[in-house]
C-alpha cells in the first residue's frame, strides 16, 4: 500500500488544530488521534513534524502498529487464559519432590523418552559412574582406553559416556500408551532457595509436577508404579547407601544417598555357615509382612537390633551391606565419630528413616559413650602430673601451677568431649524414640564390646550379638578360592591387560614384561627362587587353575598362615597384590605372615614386606 498517496489525497484542512491534522487524515481515523495521543506520548507534535515536513501522515502507521500489537496480546493472553482453565480445571497433577527417590527414576525415565532427546532446550547432566550400569558394560570401550602398554586411563574412558539429557524447566508434553502428560520441572519457592543460600547452598532444590488430561490422578499413578518397577529391575541388584547429609543442610531431609553399589552377595563374606544362616533367617522372620502384627499383639515393639563386634577387618561392615542386598534394604550409615554429629540430628535421623532399612551404627566404642571414662583418664594424667612434678621440685612448683595444670586438663577432656556430642543417653533415645518404632534393623558394630554400657546392649536393644574373630583356615581357604576363582576370571578376561595394570608397582603389572624380567623381578621376594611365579604367571594367563588345583592351593596357603592371627581383610589385602598370581601368593605367604606377625608382636604399624 503506497501510505504516501493516501496521506496525499487526505490533505489537512486549513482550519484544523495541528493535532487534529495528523490525527484525523486519512486512514489514520482508523484510530482517533486522541487515542493515539493518549497511547503514545508526544505522538502528535511528532506526527505534525513528519507531516509538515515529509506531507506524510504517520497515523496509518502507527494505529496498524497498535491493532497488530492490541491482537498479539489479546490472543497471548487468551492463551494464558485458556491454559490457566485447562490445567487448572480439566487436569489432575502429582507433585515429586527432589528429596525422594522417585525425583531420580522419574528423571531417568523421561531422559529415555522421545520428547527428551527432540526438545529444542534440553539438560545435559553427567551420568554418574558409580554404580551406574554403564560402567563395566562397555567392553570396546575399556579397550579403547587401554592403550600406552594397557594402562588403562580412566579419563579417556569417562570421556566416553555420553551425558544424560533429561527435560530443562519448564512443561514438556508427551504421550504415554495413547495418554497425553506434561512434564514440568520447576525450581522450590524462593523462601525455601533463599534458606537454602543462607546455609551456603546452591539454590538447586527442584521439584517435578506430573500432570494428565482428566479429573483423576489415575492414569499418573499407573505410569509412576511402571517407572517405580522399572527402576527396581534396574537397580534390584544394587544396594543404595546413604549417610546423613551435611551439617549445613540437615534441617531438612536429613538423609543424603552417597552412591549406589552393586549388592555384596552373602557367599563373598567368609564367616561359619551356620552363623550366617542364623542372621538371615533371623533377619527374614523379622521382616516378613507378617511380623508387625505379631509383635502389636503381643505388644512388643517392632524392632530388632544386632551387635557385630570382634577385631577390625573381620568383615562386620562387609555381612551389613550384604544383609542389605539379600533383602533389597538401603542402607543408612551413621558414624558416631563425626563430631559435627549432634543428638537432634540423631533423633531426626532417626525420625526420618524409611518404615524397612539397615541402620549402620558404626564403631559405637569409640564414640561420646566413653565420656565419664575419658575426663577420669584426664584427670587421672593431670593428678600424675602433679605427683611427677611435685616430686622433682617440690619447691619450684607453686600450688597454683598444679591447678593451672589441673583446671587445661579438665578443659581438654571437656573439649574433646564436647566434640563428640553423643551421650550415651542421647544415643538411647534416638535408638527408642518414638519415630524408631517401626521396621528398622539396627546394626551395630564394635571392635571393643567390653567397653560398651550394659544398657546399650541390653535385649529389646541388641537381640543377637555376633562375634567376628580372626580369620579361621577355612575362612583363609574361603578367600583365595573365591579370589581366583571363574567368577573373576570373567572379569579379568573382560577387563584384558588393563586390570593388570590396577596393580603397577608389583611387578605383574607390568603386562609386557617377558618371562625373565618377570623372573628377575619377583626372585628378589622369593626365599625359594622365581620359578614358580613364572609358572604362576603363565597360568594365569592360559586361564586360572582348575578348580581342584585351586582347592589344594587355597589349603596349602592356609596351612602357611596360624588361625586367628590375622584378619580375613589382611589376607584378602595380601591376595589383591598378587590377583592373578596364585602360586606367587602360595610361594610368598610364609615370608609375608613372618613379617606380620613380626609388626604385630612388635606393635607397629610398618610390615617390612611388599
Ligand atoms: N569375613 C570376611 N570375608 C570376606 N572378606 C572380608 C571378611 N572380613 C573382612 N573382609 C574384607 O576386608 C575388608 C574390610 O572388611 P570390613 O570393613 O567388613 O571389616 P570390619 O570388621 O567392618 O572392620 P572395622 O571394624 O575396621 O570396621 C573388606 O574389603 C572385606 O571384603
Amino acid at each position: 500500500m503506497d501510505l504516501r498517496k493516501l496521506s496525499v489525497r487526505s490533505p489537512v484542512p486549513a482550519n484544523a488544530t495541528m493535532s487534529d491534522a495528523g490525527a484525523d487524515a486519512g486512514l489514520s481515523n482508523l484510530i482517533p488521534g486522541t487515542v493515539l495521543e493518549a497511547f503514545v506520548p508526544g505522538y502528535g507534535l511528532i506526527s505534525r513534524f513528519i507531516l509538515h515536513a515529509f506531507g506524510f501522515d504517520i497515523g496509518i502507521v502507527v494505529s496498524l502498529g497498535l491493532v497488530v500489537f492490541a491482537t498479539a496480546t489479546a490472543i497471548r493472553y487468551l492463551k494464558q487464559w485458556g491454559k490457566s482453565i485447562f490445567f487448572n480445571y480439566l487436569t489432575s497433577d502429582v507433585h515429586i519432590e527432589q528429596e525422594d527417590d522417585l525425583f531420580d527414576n522419574v528423571l531417568e525415565w523421561i531422559s529415555q523418552q522421545q520428547m527428551a532427546q527432540t526438545a529444542r532446550t534440553i539438560k545435559a547432566a553427567t551420568r554418574p559412574v558409580e554404580g551406574s550400569t554403564s560402567e563395566g558394560g562397555n567392553d570396546q570401550k575399556h579397550q579403547q582406553s587401554s592403550g600406552n602398554g594397557g594402562i588403562f586411563h580412566y579419563g579417556q574412558w569417562e570421556a566416553q559416556i555420553p551425558p544424560r539429557y533429561e527435560p530443562h524447566f519448564g512443561r514438556v508434553r508427551f504421550w504415554h500408551q495413547g495418554r497425553l502428560f506434561f512434564f514440568t520441572r520447576y525450581q522450590k519457592d524462593n523462601q525455601r532457595r533463599s534458606l537454602h543460600f543462607s546455609y551456603g547452598k546452591a539454590a538447586d532444590e527442584e521439584g517435578i509436577t506430573l500432570t494428565c488430561v482428566g479429573f483423576s490422578t489415575k492414569p499418573i499413578r499407573r505410569l509412576l508404579e511402571l517407572i517405580k518397577m522399572k527402576s527396581f529391575e534396574k537397580q534390584k541388584s544394587m544396594t543404595k547407601i546413604r549417610r546423613p547429609s551435611g551439617k549445613e543442610s540437615r534441617y531438612g531431609g536429613a538423609w543424603y544417598r552417597i552412591s549406589t553399589r552393586p549388592s555384596r552377595p552373602l557367599e563373598t563374606v567368609a564367616l561359619d555357615k551356620a552363623q550366617k544362616e542364623r542372621i538371615v533367617a533371623d533377619v527374614n522372620e523379622y521382616l516378613h509382612p507378617a511380623s508387625p502384627r505379631w509383635y502389636a499383639t503381643r505388644g512388643i515393639p517392632y524392632r530388632r537390633g544386632y551387635l557385630f563386634h570382634g577385631p577390625p577387618g573381620t568383615g562386620k561392615t562387609s555381612l551389613s551391606f550384604a544383609l542389605a542386598g539379600i533383602f533389597g534394604l538401603d542402607i543408612h550409615v551413621i558414624s558416631l565419630l563425626d563430631s559435627t554429629l549432634t543428638e537432634s540430628d540423631l533423633n531426626r535421623l532417626f525420625n526420618s528413616l524409611p518404615r524397612r532399612c539397615i541402620v549402620l551404627l558404626e564403631d559405637i566404642d569409640t564414640a561420646g559413650l566413653l565420656r565419664d571414662e575419658k575426663s577420669d583418664e584426664a584427670n587421672a594424667d593431670a593428678d600424675k602430673k602433679s605427683k611427677d612434678s611435685t616430686k622433682k621440685d617440690d619447691d619450684a612448683i607453686s600450688a597454683k601451677d598444679l591447678a593451672n595444670a589441673l583446671k587445661s586438663a579438665q578443659r581438654k577432656a571437656k573439649e574433646d568431649d564436647a566434640k563428640k556430642g553423643i551421650s550415651l543417653s542421647g544415643l538411647l533415645n534416638a535408638i527408642d524414640g518414638v519415630a524408631s518404632h517401626e521396621g528398622r534393623v539396627l546394626v551395630m558394630t564394635t571392635n571393643h564390646p567390653e567397653k560398651l554400657d550394659d544398657a546399650l546392649i541390653r535385649p529389646g536393644r541388641v537381640d543377637m550379638q555376633v562375634e567376628f574373630k580372626l580369620a579361621s583356615h577355612a575362612q583363609i581357604r574361603e578367600i583365595f578360592v573365591r579370589m581366583y576363582s571363574r567368577e573373576e576370571d570373567n572379569d579379568a578376561e573382560k577387563y584384558g591387560a588393563a586390570t593388570a595394570t590396577a596393580t603397577l608397582g608389583t611387578a605383574n603389572g607390568h603386562g609386557n614384561a617377558n618371562s625373565s624380567e618377570l623372573k628377575q623381578r619377583h626372585g628378589k621376594h622369593l626365599p625359594n627362587g622365581s620359578i614358580d611365579i613364572d609358572i604362576a604367571t603363565s597360568a594365569f594367563q592360559d586361564g586360572f587353575p582348575p578348580r581342584e588345583e585351586l582347592e589344594q592351593m587355597a589349603a596349602e596357603f592356609a596351612s602357611q598362615i596360624p588361625e586367628e592371627q590375622l584378619s580375613p581383610a589382611d589376607v584378602q589385602g595380601f591376595l589383591l597384590t598378587r590377583k592373578k598370581e596364585p602360586r606367587r601368593a602360595v610361594a610368598e605367604v610364609a615370608a609375608w605372615r613372618d613379617a606380620k606377625l613380626e609388626a604385630k608382636e612388635k606393635g607397629t604399624k610398618v610390615v617390612r614386606f611388599s
